[in-house]
């Protein structure tokens, strides 16, 4: 291998499907066939199709099947990229999109490749049922058997509670809590308030719905299965009506401030971005949208000491990941023209950028915060919300025109966060 290089990595450009509420109309999509959808609009638009147009592709999902064993190989042979571009699957929770971006620019950085394919899809719709652990031993004894009378001996062993399945649950397993219970425990700790919630909430579907109209989606999103817009979206979303929705998330009866409102819905979708050399970029005429100039991952112990956390809880590691990445380059919160932090729940955007105020860093202006609608608005498949952001960000820093920074903030399951920034000269 070539001892590393250090290159700009530019971000070329995004394309995602529209995103669907789980169990409605990508019902019946698998994860692959959603990020194939996504990676052949990509592919159409950058005229992608020769062999080693693209280096590599590196894709996840939280939600995946046994059977796709390396989702993103099996997604380039379904697509038209050619079948000689390697790829590899990543994973690290709703971080998983963004991660991807960052291990994928990091080998453009060192020479190593020269243009990437990076994102993720997600479908609650089509989870990943498991076999029973005690019926799914049954049937490895039973195949394991040498005879006839072996097998039959192995399966007469299953009884009808053997046929309870396995099902992923939206929750921790070393605290059995939902990400939503997680929350509002954090949202307690830092006293977020029900209205406060609300009007990010109705901000988000506001700006989102204005930028579906100004046109700043297109290109960015391409149809699928009879979608042209993020099936969430609700134009005509209020504080009032947001108002009028009962708790679903709380800590105790007294103060219950989550609903189906502020808190992102289960989501089915794909995102992804291209990524390139400034050399690459030019040779193919394109212009880049924005550079990634540093990424910071950071990781809280949500379990140790109060079992969920306080103002430490799970979905807080980016107020420890954003402090870390701004000292090593050397900036604040007001160098930022744009801040997007991925709403998995109102209240822990509430939350973090309460704990970015107690640190020192700043009170990020509202103006700046989400400006073309966030997950709320989009909702929310975990692995391809870090690819959307990222393309929203570069086409917004981009759309400026002029020289522009925009922070990216986005906190997982597993009391994890990844960040990164981009900037345009
Ligand atoms: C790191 C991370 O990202 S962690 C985050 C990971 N994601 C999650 O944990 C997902 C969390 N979300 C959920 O579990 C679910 O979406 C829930 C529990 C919040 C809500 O589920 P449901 O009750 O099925 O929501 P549903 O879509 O039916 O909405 C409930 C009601 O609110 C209404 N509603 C929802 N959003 C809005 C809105 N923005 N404006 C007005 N009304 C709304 C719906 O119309 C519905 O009304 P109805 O009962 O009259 O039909």
């Amino acid at each position: 291998m070539k001892l590393p290089t250090t290159r700009r990595v530019a971000v070329i450009g995004g394309a995602r499907i529209p995103f669907a509420r789980s169990d409605g109309p990508y019902a019946t999509a698998s994860n692959q066939e959603m990020l194939t959808a996504a990676l052949d609009g990509l592919v159409e638009q950058y005229r992608l199709e020769e062999p080693g147009a693209v280096s590599e592709f590196v894709a996840g999902a939280v939600l995946k099947h046994s059977r796709d064993f390396n989702l993103a190989r099996e997604t380039v042979l379904g697509s038209r990229l050619a079948a000689t571009t390697p790829a590899y699957d990543i994973q690290q929770a709703c971080g998983t999109g963004l991660q991807a971006v960052i291990a994928a620019a990091n080998k453009i950085v060192l020479g190593q490749t020269e243009s990437a394919v990076a994102g993720g899809a997600d479908t609650a719709s089509d989870a990943p049922l498991g076999v029973n652990d005690s019926l799914r031993k049954i049937l490895l004894a039973a195949r394991r058997a040498k005879t006839t009378g072996g097998r039959v001996k192995a399966l007469a062993r299953v009884r009808p509670s053997h046929l309870v399945p396995d099902i992923p649950r939206n929750a921790e397993p070393r605290t059995g809590l939902s990400m939503g219970e997680h929350a509002a425990v954090t949202a307690q700790a830092w006293g977020i308030t029900r209205a406060a919630q609300d009007e990010l909430a109705a901000t988000s579907h506001q700006r989102l719905a204005a930028a579906y109209d100004r046109g700043f989606l297109d290109g960015l999103v391409v149809p699928f299965r009879g979608l042209d817009r993020d099936q969430n979206l609700r134009p005509g979303s209020s504080v009032e009506k947001l108002a009028k929705l009962n708790p679903v998330f709380g800590v105790n009866r007294a103060n219950p401030t989550m609903t189906a409102g502020n808190s992102t819905p289960l989501t089915d979708g794909a995102a992804l971005t291209l990524l390139a050399s400034e050399e690459w970029a030019r040779e193919r005429g394109h212009e880049p949208l924005a550079y990634l100039s540093a990424y910071e991952s950071a990781a809280v112990d949500f379990i140790g000491g109060d079992v969920v956390g306080g103002e430490d809880g799970l979905l807080m590691a980016p107020a420890y990941a954003v402090p870390r990445m701004l000292e090593r380059a050397g900036l604040g919160l007001a160098d930022f023209d744009f801040v997007e932090i991925h709403e998995a729940f109102a209240s822990q955007v509430l939350a973090t950028l309460a704990a970015w105020e107690k640190q020192g860093l700043g009170v990020v202006d509202r103006d700046r915060l989400n400006v073309a609608g966030s997950s709320l608005a989009t909702g929310h498949p975990f692995a391809a919300t870090g690819a959307r952001i990222v393309a929203t960000l570069a086409k917004l820093l981009a759309e400026r025109g002029t020289p522009g920074r925009g922070l990216i903030s986005i906190c997982a399951a597993g009391g994890l966060g990844v960040t990164a920034i981009l900037e345009r000269e």
